[in-house]
C-alpha cells in the first residue's frame, strides 16, 4: 500500500473587501477575514482549506498545524485525534470569527475543519476523484443556494456609497432582491433581520412576497426576540415563510415558539455541536438544521450530522459567513454528496467582490442560482498565490485581526449594545 504524508502546512490570515451588511449584533467592517490552509505531502500534493481568520483561531490553527506534520493522508480519524490532543491544553477562549453569534461550537471540530477539507482535497488528487466522490458520489450535478439579502447602509461611514447602495425598509430590500436575482438567478431568498423593529421586517417579507410570488423566503433574526414576539412574527408570516431561523436564543425558548407558529424553526444558533443535537430534539425545539462544515468538523462530521438528521427527522440546511472560493467548493461538493441537503444553501458570495479571491478564476460559479460541482480531482480549484499575496498584504495592511460587528457600529453609535434578545 501506498502510503503519502503531511511533510509542511501553512496558514495564511487573509483579508477581502466587505460592505456595510447589517445584523442583529452590528454591522459588517470593511473586511472580511479568513485563513487559507495548504497541506503539503511527501509525493508533492498539495490540498486547501479556508476557515476563520481571527487571532485567537489563527493560534489555534498553527498549533494543530504543527500536530498533523507526519499524518498519513488518508488517516482522517488519526488527524482528529491529533487535533483533539493539541487542543486539550488549550485553555484560551473566544476567537470563534462569528461576532458572537455562534458561540455554543466545538473549538476541536473549528480547528479541525479547514485540514479535513485539506486532506480530502488531496485525497481526491490522489485518487483522482472530485472529493463529493470521497464523500458518497453526487446525487446532484448542479447545488442551489439562497440570495443572501441584508439590510445595509448605502457605504461604509466616511466612504461614498458601493455600488449596492442603501436598503434600510421593505422597497430596498426588494431592490436588492431584484439586483441579486438578476445577477445570480437565485430560486430562494432569506433575509437577515433582528436589525430593524420586527414590524418593520414583517412588512419587508411581505413585499418580497408581493414582487416574488414563487421564492421560498426565510427570515433570521439571530436570537433578537422574546418568545412572545417571534410567536407574533410567526402568525404574522404564517404561509410565508419556508423557516424561520433563530427567532429567539436557547432550545427551550425555540421549542416554546416552535409549539405555537405553523412554520418549522430553524437553526445555526441553538444547535451547532454534536452534544446540541439530544435536547433539541427531546425538546421539539427545531425543524431544520442550518450544518456548516466550518464549525461541526468538516465535511464527513457534517455527513454525520446529516444522518442525525434524516434519523431524527429534522430538516438540513446550509449556514455560511463571509467567505472564499475554497470554500464554496467545499460546500458545493458537501450538498451534492449529502441526499437530504436539499433547501437552498446560504452563501455570502453576492457580497465579495467578484475579483478578490484566493483561487484561479473559472472553477466555479454560479448560474440560474446553482452551483455546478467542480469535476476536477480534489475540491477542482486552484491557488492564486499572487492573489493569495495580495490578500495577505491587503490582512496586513488592512488593521483588523478579529471580526467585531459591534464594535465597528459603535464606532458609529457608541451608545449601540449588542443585546439578546433585543424586542
Ligand atoms: O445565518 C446566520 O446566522 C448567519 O449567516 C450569521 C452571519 O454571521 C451573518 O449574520 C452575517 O454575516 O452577519
Ligand atoms: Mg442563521
Amino acid at each position: 500500500m501506498v502510503q503519502d504524508r503531511v511533510t509542511r502546512i501553512t496558514t495564511t490570515p487573509v483579508a477581502f473587501h466587505d460592505l456595510p451588511l447589517l445584523n442583529t449584533v452590528g454591522v459588517h467592517e470593511p473586511f472580511a477575514l479568513r485563513a487559507i490552509v495548504e497541506v503539503e505531502t511527501a509525493a508533492g500534493l498539495t490540498g486547501l482549506g479556508e476557515t476563520y481568520g481571527d487571532e485567537a483561531h489563527l493560534a489555534r490553527l498553527r498549533g494543530a498545524a504543527d500536530a498533523l506534520i507526519g499524518t498519513e493522508v488518508f488517516a482522517l480519524n488519526d488527524a482528529a485525534a491529533r487535533v483533539t490532543r493539541v487542543l486539550a491544553a488549550d485553555t484560551t477562549t473566544g476567537g470563534h470569527g462569528m461576532s458572537g453569534m455562534v458561540t455554543g461550537s466545538s473549538t476541536a471540530d473549528r480547528v479541525l475543519s479547514p485540514f479535513e477539507v485539506a486532506l480530502l482535497d488531496i485525497q481526491g488528487k490522489t485518487v483522482g476523484r472530485p472529493v463529493s466522490d470521497l464523500l458518497g458520489g453526487r446525487l446532484r450535478d448542479r447545488v442551489a443556494f439562497s440570495g443572501y439579502l441584508f439590510y445595509k447602509w448605502a457605504g461604509h461611514p466616511g466612504a461614498p456609497a458601493d455600488e449596492w447602495g442603501a436598503a434600510l425598509d421593505p422597497d430596498g430590500i426588494v431592490r436588492q432582491a431584484r439586483t441579486m436575482i438578476d445577477r445570480y438567478g437565485f430560486g430562494a431568498l432569506k433575509l437577515k433581520g433582528g436589525v430593524f423593529p420586527p414590524e418593520e421586517e414583517i412588512a419587508a417579507i411581505l413585499a418580497l412576497r408581493a414582487e416574488f410570488p414563487d421564492l421560498p423566503l426565510r427570515l433570521d433574526p439571530n436570537a433578537a426576540w422574546t418568545v412572545e414576539t417571534s410567536v407574533m412574527v410567526g402568525k404574522a408570516l404564517a404561509g410565508v415563510l419556508e423557516y424561520l431561523e433563530d427567532p429567539t436564543p436557547g432550545i427551550e425558548g425555540m421549542a416554546e415558539v416552535a409549539r405555537q407558529v405553523p412554520m418549522p424553526l430553524a437553526t445555526n444558533m441553538c444547535v451547532v455541536a454534536f452534544d446540541d443535537v439530544p435536547p433539541a430534539v427531546r425538546a421539539d425545539a427545531v425543524g431544520v438544521v442550518l450544518s456548516d462544515h466550518h464549525f461541526w468538523g468538516g465535511l464527513r462530521r457534517s455527513q454525520l450530522l446529516a444522518g442525525l438528521c434524516r434519523t431524527f427527522g429534522l430538516g438540513l440546511s446550509m449556514h455560511s459567513n463571509s467567505h472564499l472560493g475554497i470554500s464554496l467548493a467545499a460546500m458545493t461538493h458537501l450538498a451534492a454528496a449529502t441526499p437530504n441537503l436539499d433547501y437552498a444553501c446560504d452563501t455570502h458570495w453576492p457580497w465579495k467582490r467578484a475579483d478578490e479571491d484566493v483561487i484561479k478564476p473559472g472553477a466555479i460559479g454560479f448560474v440560474d442560482g446553482a452551483v455546478a460541482v467542480p469535476d476536477g480531482p480534489g475540491l477542482g480549484v486552484e491557488l492564486d498565490r499572487d492573489a493569495l499575496g495580495r490578500l495577505h498584504e491587503q490582512y496586513l495592511s488592512c488593521g483588523l485581526r478579529n471580526r467585531d460587528d459591534t464594535g465597528y457600529m459603535q464606532t458609529v453609535d457608541p451608545s449601540y449594545r449588542a443585546v439578546s434578545p433585543r424586542w
